[in-house]
């Protein structure tokens, strides 16, 4: 594990990020960046924060949330915002997944209507990756990965026996409307999962495979 060759990623990354906002606002009003949440993204939030850009023009939303407080510690809204909207990135228009209602089938179609009305196709989706082969929540053993991997719905509730909260995801669907994606991982055992992944098609066992061929630019360090 290297520090250093993870910031030098979060910095080649943010740079990517930012030309390709920059490309696509050339052309369009507003721009979407879909990111994602757990440790992995916290130093490219850092470096893509310090970008210029006309950050009033940009949408950001998560890939995923877990169904908990905004301010709550494993809010994904609140690690964007901690390391996201900062500076200059806090005039970004930042779009929670998360409603009032106790459970994320209760909001699901709020939160769906919501994510509908933002400047799809996204400039960039950035996915993250766990070592059980999942990205956003779409978890293996998610009770609802069959649906999430078929709707045209864009955002579905997911039941995950190996996660301890009810989260909400973007559907498999959603998260292809985009003009680039990006594979943010770091470590050996991303990069092994990955290889895994690459060398067969079962989805269901491994669902980052559902956003292999799309294409998917990897950006790993060890
Ligand atoms: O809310 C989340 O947890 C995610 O969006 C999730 O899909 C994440 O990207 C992976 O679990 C990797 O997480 P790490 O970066 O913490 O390893």
């Amino acid at each position: 594990m290297s520090d250093e060759s993870r910031k030098r990623l979060a910095a080649q990354l943010a740079e990517a990020v930012a030309e390709a906002l920059r490309v696509d606002l050339a052309r369009q009003d507003h721009a979407l960046l879909v990111v994602s949440g757990g440790s992995t993204p916290v130093p490219f939030f850092a470096a893509l924060a310090a970008c210029e850009l006309p950050w009033e023009r940009v949408q950001v939303i998560l890939a995923d949330e877990r169904w908990v407080a905004e301010d709550g510690d494993d809010s994904n809204a609140r690690l964007v915002r901690a390391h996201l909207l900062q500076g200059p990135a806090a005039a970004a228009t930042f779009v929670p997944l998360t409603t009032a209602d106790a459970t994320p089938e209760q909001g699901a179609e709020a939160v769906a209507e919501r994510v509908a009305g933002l400047a799809w196709p996204a400039s960039v989706v950035i996915l993250g990756m766990g070592g059980d082969g999942h990205t956003a929540s779409l978890f293996p053993d998610s009770r609802e990965l069959d649906l999430a991997l078929a709707t045209d719905a864009p955002a579905v509730a997911v039941r995950t026996p190996s996660q301890p909260q009810p989260r909400i995801t973007l559907s498999a669907d959603r998260l292809h409307q985009a003009h680039r994606h990006v594979l943010h991982i770091t470590g050996d055992d991303k990069r092994a999962v990955l290889a895994r992944a690459l060398s067969g098609d079962d989805v269901r066992e491994l669902p980052i495979r559902a956003f292999l061929a799309c294409p998917l630019a990897t950006y790993w360090a060890p």
